[in-house]
């Protein structure tokens, strides 16, 4: 059952049909895949392998253009965006932040989170912003330091710090915890989270980790391409009680109609 919630909604994904080409066989990646997320809003994203969560994040984030179906961020609907201005938008709008941190080695910490700026131009405002951001993330004594010489938690908050660091309305995270020990994933989460409550950014974190989904208000499941269930987690369920909330959602036959074939 969808949730309607008081908000106005931010995002909007509209029957997104996705289908990949592999030699002489058609892999439906997502099938008739809807979701509404609020201003403000922590969503998980989780299920299954191979369900459909990357590439959801990749249609939302305009980096995969769908076969039908729409995402409007605000009024925008992303996809009758040309090329250019699609680029442009995703720049200026929302925020990546993937598993591999794809900092560049050469550059400090500061300069690859001062990396997005470069093209607006590095004003007093923004100097202050960046300033602000290290602080935040704990890395200001760590400023200069290149990207091989910090830890897999710090290299993840760098690339967390440039995600934001031109303020989206949207952060889009893809395991972001992946490959970090669990301190250091529950302070990326502790950042996405404060992001959420303090600037009412509206994040969506995709993950298999029951201790990162805790920190969302909602947690969507996704099966077969699509979203199966979804269940409310602003109660700050502890990870095991959510991981059991996550199974039941996951084997719960879904409400939502069946697509077309
Ligand atoms: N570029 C591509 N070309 C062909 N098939 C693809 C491509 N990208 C994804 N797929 C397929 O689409 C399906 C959904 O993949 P996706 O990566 O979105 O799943 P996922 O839920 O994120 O999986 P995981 O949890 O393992 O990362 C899978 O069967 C995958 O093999």
């Amino acid at each position: 059952m969808l949730m309607t919630r008081g908000a106005a909604p931010l995002l909007r994904v509209e029957s997104i049909v996705k289908r990949f080409r592999q030699g002489a066989a058609t892999i439906d990646a997502l099938q008739d895949a809807s979701l509404t997320v609020d201003e403000g809003e922590f969503v998980a994203v989780m299920g299954s392998s191979g369900c459909g969560k990357s590439t959801l994040m990749h249609v939302i984030a305009g980096l995969t253009r769908p076969d039908s179906g729409r995402v409007l961020i605000g009024d925008q609907d992303l996809f009758s965006l040309s090329d250019r201005r699609l680029t442009k938008f995703r720049h200026e709008r929302i925020g990546l932040v993937f598993q591999a941190f794809n900092l560049i080695p050469t550059l400090t910490a500061e300069a690859n989170i001062a990396l997005p700026l470069l093209a607006a131009g590095r004003s007093n405002a923004m100097e202050e912003r960046l300033n602000d951001l290290i602080e935040r993330i704990g890395l200001t004594s760590r400023r200069e330091h290149l990207p091989d010489s910090l830890s897999g938690g710090e290299q993840q908050r760098v690339a967390i710090a440039r995600a934001i660091v031109q303020d989206p309305a949207i952060v889009l995270a893809d395991e972001p915890t992946g490959s970090l020990d669990s301190n250091n994933g529950q302070a990326v989460c502790q950042l996405l989270y404060e992001l959420s409550q303090e600037r009412r950014r509206t994040i969506i974190v995709v993950t298999h980790e029951p201790s990162v989904a805790a920190w969302a208000d909602r947690v969507v499941v996704m099966k077969d391409g699509r979203v199966q269930a979804e269940f409310d987690a602003s109660t700050r369920f502890e990870p095991q009680e959510l991981a059991a909330r996550y199974q039941a959602a996951l084997h719960a036959p879904t409400s939502l109609p069946t697509p077309a074939v």
